[in-house]
C-alpha cells in the first residue's frame, strides 16, 4: 500500500485514514495517507476480498488538547489569553496544543504545559464533548494537576489567570472552549 504511513501515523503530513467496520460494529484505523486517491485505492482493495468487514476512507482529524488545569486546591483552573497568531490574540483558552503524530494525548498535553507555562503536571481524564477548531482539527479538553513550578506565558501567551466557579466566566474564552466551561465548573 504505497503512500500508507502506518497505523500510528508516522507521517505529520497524512491527512486520510482507511478505516474498517468488522461484524461486531468495531471501527478500527488500518493506515494513513497523504493522499485521497490511494486511501480510496486501497479500501477498494480490501473491499473486493469480499470479507464481511466495510471500509471506508475518511479525513484524519488532528487533536488540539486543552489542559483544565487545576492548582492544589482544586478550586481554581487556569486560563491563558493567545498572543498570536493575529486573529486569535487577545481571547482565553486553556494552555495546550496539537497532539504529534504518535504522541498519546496525555503525554502532549504534559509537554505543552512544560513547553508554555514551564511546569510540570499530570494529565488526568478526558472531559466530554470534542469541537472542530476547523476541518481536521479538533479540541479535546483533559484535567490536568499541577505538580511543580508557577506557570510563566512562555509561549503563545501573554497573561495567565487563575478562575474559580465564580469568575471562570469573566474573561473572553475562545467559542470552542465556551463549550467545555460547564464541565469545567461541575469539576470546581
Ligand atoms: N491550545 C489551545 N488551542 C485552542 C483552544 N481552543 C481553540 O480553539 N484552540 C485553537 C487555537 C489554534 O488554532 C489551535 C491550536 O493551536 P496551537 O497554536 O495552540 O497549537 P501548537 O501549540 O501545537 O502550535 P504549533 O506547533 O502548531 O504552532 O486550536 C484551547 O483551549 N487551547
Amino acid at each position: 500500500m504505497s503512500g500508507a504511513s502506518g497505523a500510528n501515523g508516522s507521517s505529520g503530513a497524512a491527512s486520510w485514514v482507511l478505516m474498517r467496520q468488522d461484524d461486531n460494529g468495531n471501527r478500527v484505523e488500518m493506515a494513513r495517507f497523504e493522499v485521497r486517491a490511494e486511501a480510496e485505492a486501497a479500501a477498494a482493495e480490501f473491499e473486493a476480498r469480499g470479507h464481511k468487514q466495510l471500509y471506508w476512507v475518511a479525513p484524519a482529524v488532528r487533536v488540539v488538547v486543552g489542559a483544565a488545569l487545576f492548582d492544589a486546591s482544586g478550586l481554581r483552573v487556569l486560563a491563558a489569553r493567545r498572543s498570536a497568531p493575529e486573529a486569535l490574540a487577545g481571547r482565553w483558552e486553556f494552555p495546550g496544543g496539537k497532539v504529534e503524530p504518535g504522541e498519546t494525548v496525555s503525554a502532549a498535553l504534559e509537554r505543552e504545559l512544560r513547553e508554555e507555562l514551564g511546569v510540570t503536571a499530570r494529565a488526568g481524564e478526558r472531559l466530554p464533548g470534542a469541537w472542530e477548531v476547523r476541518p481536521g482539527l479538533e479540541l479535546q479538553i483533559w484535567t490536568a494537576s499541577l505538580l511543580e513550578g508557577d506557570p510563566q506565558p512562555l509561549e503563545d501567551h501573554d497573561e495567565l489567570r487563575w478562575l474559580d466557579a465564580s469568575t471562570l466566566d469573566s474573561v473572553d474564552w475562545l467559542p470552542q472552549d465556551r463549550f467545555a466551561l460547564p464541565h469545567v465548573r461541575h469539576l470546581l
